[in-house]
């Protein structure tokens, strides 16, 4: 590859520890650079923020400030614009082709831990152990499968709307989550994935404020359910039919963990009680702890929506049916049906309550009476991390002189597995940026 000097006035090169090639831009060249940021043409015009941004998510664009000097220093300021401009960075098509000179000083191998066992923290670990390759991944938890909330809960994508977070991204990460489990189902790993697809039906006693939801165009065959159909459930007067995918824990965390395993990850058993524990062992904390972030990191926001499900043995159904409120489900799987639900606001118990189980049962086969015939029935009580916003972003942690780096993705509440791949992508981009950093400050401490 060769240095292309049409991208603005000058373009420096730096090259950064065996990482990949680090183009730096100043503000100014930038402004003349044939960038074009899309929907943030204003932003990038009138307001240049300092940052990193990649482009085609292949060559990590330090912009700097004109002063060069001044840009190392700020390089772990994230500033929420530079952010945006990132977003819409990877959308624009730029070649920006830089020299293929060998890096001057290859960085070490990067040493991540992800705190968390459950879906989140599996699953960022995989993508993060498949995206980098100059890093081992360490994958820290009191629980593994088959002790997590992940096992408790039913695994179908049918998002749940997270309020403080732009619908534009909750399609995407539904997306990117449905498209990626629909390529392993469509595979030879599907069995061993444990993911199948399941139709059913959606039921509402009053008609909904959006009758097509955001996610309708992701899932397939989304149509409104016929009058006939709508019979079938006497108290119903509106519904929506559907297939969606289902994850069956245990079995797709363990094929995580396989997969994880696979590309040279670990896991270690154990509770983390003290993030400042990890400083020196390792380079970047990615924190997948969920309600666990309230204490290890002081997030007071997040808190329990307790839920108890029941697993029964019904292998004769089929179809899912879901209470549009949310409050009622049944979603069978392939060796389970989970019976839900219930939401209990800031209740910590993990202890099953048999008359709560009593009720779920009976407002299940009000829906689905052949359920009356079931036996082997397991109770099980997960807690859903909840808060406004799923929590992506990075942090630097200060304490004297030293700094700690955190990358967060959690906050998941009850959709999780809705977006799981889709956040996992996201935390892995911004991990990727953080070695960019660290990279960029070893090269620099070592001129
Ligand atoms: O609402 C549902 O369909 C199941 C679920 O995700 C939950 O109980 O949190």
């Amino acid at each position: 590859m060769s240095s292309n000097r049409g991208v603005g006035a000058r373009l420096t090169e730096a090259l950064v520890g065996g990482l990949r090639p680090l183009i730096v831009l100043t503000l100014r060249e930038l402004s003349h650079a044939p960038l074009h940021f899309g929907c943030c043409d204003t932003h990038s015009k009138t307001e240049h923020p300092t940052g990193q941004i990649n482009i085609k998510g292949r060559y990590p664009l330090l912009v700097l400030p004109d002063r060069a000097s001044d840009c190392v220093e700020t390089q772990d300021v994230v500033h929420p614009l530079f952010l945006q401009i990132c977003a819409c960075a990877q959308t624009v098509s730029v070649t920006l082709t830089v020299s293929d000179r060998p890096a001057i000083a290859p960085m070490d191998t990067v040493k991540i831990a992800v705190i968390g066992g459950g879906l989140m923290g599996l699953s960022t670990a995989v993508c993060i152990s498949e995206s980098i390759p100059q890093c081992s991944v360490t994958v820290i938890s009191e629980a593994f499968s088959p002790n997590t909330t992940s096992d408790v809960a039913a695994g179908v994508l049918i998002p749940h709307k997270f309020q403080g977070t732009p619908i534009h991204q909750q399609i995407n990460w539904f997306k990117e989550t449905f498209d990626y489990l629909f390529s392993i189902y469509n595979s030879a790993e599907a069995s061993d994935a444990g993911i199948i697809l399941l139709s059913g039906w959606q039921i509402f006693q009053t008609p909904p404020a959006e009758k097509y939801p955001f996610w309708s165009d992701v899932v397939l065959g989304f149509r409104l359910m016929s009058d006939s159909e709508l019979k079938k459930f006497p108290h119903y007067v509106f519904g929506q039919a559907f297939a969606t995918l289902k994850c069956e824990c245990p079995p797709y965390l363990l094929w995580l963990e396989k997969r994880l395993k696979r590309n040279g990850g670990q896991e270690r058993a154990g509770k983390v009680q003290d993030v400042w524990e990890l400083y020196g062992q390792y380079d970047i904390v990615v924190n997948c702890a969920g309600l666990g972030s309230r204490e290890l990191f002081g997030d007071k926001g997040i808190y329990p929506v307790q839920g108890q499900v029941l697993k029964v043995h019904a292998p004769w159904l089929t179809h899912f049916v879901r209470d549009g409120s949310g409050s009622t489900y049944i979603y069978p799987g392939i060796s389970s049906v989970t019976l839900g639900g219930t939401r209990v606001q800031n209740e910590w118990s993990l202890k099953p309550d048999s008359s709560v189980s009593k009720e779920i049962f009976r407002r299940c086969t009000a829906l689905v009476p052949s359920l009356e015939g079931v036996q082997e029935t397991r109770e099980k009580v997960g807690l859903r991390p909840i808060r406004p916003a799923v929590r992506l972003e990075r942090e630097v942690l200060l304490r004297g002189g030293q700094r700690l780096h955190v990358v967060h993705n959690y906050g998941h509440g009850g959709g999780g597995f809705s977006v799981h791949r889709g956040t996992a992508k996201e935390a892995t981009r911004l991990v990727e940026e953080t070695v960019t950093l660290l990279s960029n400050t070893m090269t620099k401490s070592k001129l």
